[in-house]
């Protein structure tokens, strides 16, 4: 069965309630209305009523349950969670108020923090930054975890490499120049995320313009030390590294240039050395190969909120939602 497939398959199992903040987008709503006629998640959508239907035009949303922060009767809660939770940075009563009245993502990412919601997709319009920072800031990081990181699950078409054809990739979407440390948690993280989406067995594989010391650079070095703190921090997965990337999938030249590493060739989780790295070659793959290209899914964060590309399209969005939707079950 095809990835987003098996993963819409264990979202109509137990069902999840996805709010999709922005709610006058027509991918969103084409997204919304294809989630609720296949009975894949519960759908949020946040709004004016008469807007929102009339952004939908021709769509079938009558499912969709519309919340308006304009009249929302919990509104008072909400500010003064917010308060509770941000007034140590300045949060007043009155900039709550304002910022939940005003930003649907804000509103969205309260909800799911009240459970109101088990989790939010937005980002086909918002960029990355603003659809993530009021996650980090109201729902903070998951038990257990210091770094929030991001992974797209690439499924590449008539391709035998990687889990036959599907990767992940991390992260193109959320830390921009992470240490050797936040690496290697990146790896772990990465490594949990594709056991619990894709369910193969995760080989891990911490990419660079090197291949077991073929080039020296202080960037090189970099990679060299996140894969020794990686391979520490989580002997339950295959790691390994410092390898180019056609080392890393490509099993004849995992051969050539990494000889007797377990990892080399048949690696299905790419670890990029920084952001630049991963948001290009995931726009890359996508463009060039025509992978589907599901994320940036967020790992590491208390409960799920996911963001998009802007360049998504709303099938795109509903598979970001139905994982999304894997996400909370697991959770919980
Ligand atoms: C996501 C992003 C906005 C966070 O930026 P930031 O400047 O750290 O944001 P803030 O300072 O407002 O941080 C908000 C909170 O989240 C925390 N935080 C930020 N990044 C975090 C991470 N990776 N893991 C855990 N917590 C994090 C901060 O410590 C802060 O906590 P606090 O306010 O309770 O003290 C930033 O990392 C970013 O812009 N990333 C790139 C996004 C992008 O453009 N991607 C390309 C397209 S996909
Ligand atoms: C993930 C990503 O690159 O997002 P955008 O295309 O919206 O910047």
């Amino acid at each position: 069965m095809k990835f987003i497939d098996a993963i819409k398959e264990r979202a109509k199992q137990n069902k999840q309630t996805i709010v999709l903040p922005e709610s006058l987008e027509r991918r969103t709503l084409d997204a919304a209305c294809t989630l609720l006629s296949e009975e894949l998640v519960d759908v949020v959508l946040v709004g004016e009523r008469e807007a929102i239907l009339k952004a939908g035009e021709g769509l079938d949303l009558g499912k969709a349950k519309i919340v308006d922060p304009a009249t929302f009767e919990g509104m008072d809660q909400y500010v003064a969670e917010l308060v509770k939770l941000r007034e140590k940075k300045g949060m007043t009563p009155e900039s709550a108020r304002k910022i939940l009245s005003t930003d649907p993502l804000f509103f969205g990412v309260m909800m799911v923090k009240q459970g109101d919601a088990d989790g939010m997709v937005a980002g086909a319009v918002n960029s990355t930054a603003n659809v993530l920072r009021p996650s980090l800031q109201i729902l903070k990081t998951a038990p257990g975890t210091k770094l929030v990181s991001s992974f797209f699950v690439m499924v590449v078409p008539d391709c035998t490499y990687g889990s036959n054809g599907t990767f992940i990739f991390s992260d193109a979407g959320l830390v921009q120049n992470p240490s050797a440390e936040e690496l290697a948690s990146i790896a772990g993280s990465s490594a949990k995320s594709f056991k619990a989406l894709v369910g193969d067995e995760p080989i891990v594989g911490m990419l660079s313009h090197s291949t077991k010391g073929s080039a020296t650079h202080p960037d090189v070095d970099k990679v060299v030390e996140a894969t020794k703190l990686a391979q520490e921090q989580y002997p339950e997965f295959k790691i390994d590294g410092e390898f180019q990337l056609d080392a890393a999938i490509v099993p004849s030249v995992g051969q050539s240039k990494a000889p007797g590493s377990p990892v080399a060739g048949n690696v299905n989780v790419l670890i990029f050395p920084d952001l630049d790295a991963g948001n290009i070659g995931y726009k890359l793959v996508q463009r060039l190969a025509k992978a589907e290209a599901y994320g940036p899914i967020t790992q590491g964060i208390a409960k799920p909120v996911n963001d998009l590309s802007r360049g998504c399209t709303a099938e795109d969005i509903v598979g970001v939602a139905v994982i999304t939707a894997v996400q909370a079950q697991n959770m919980k």
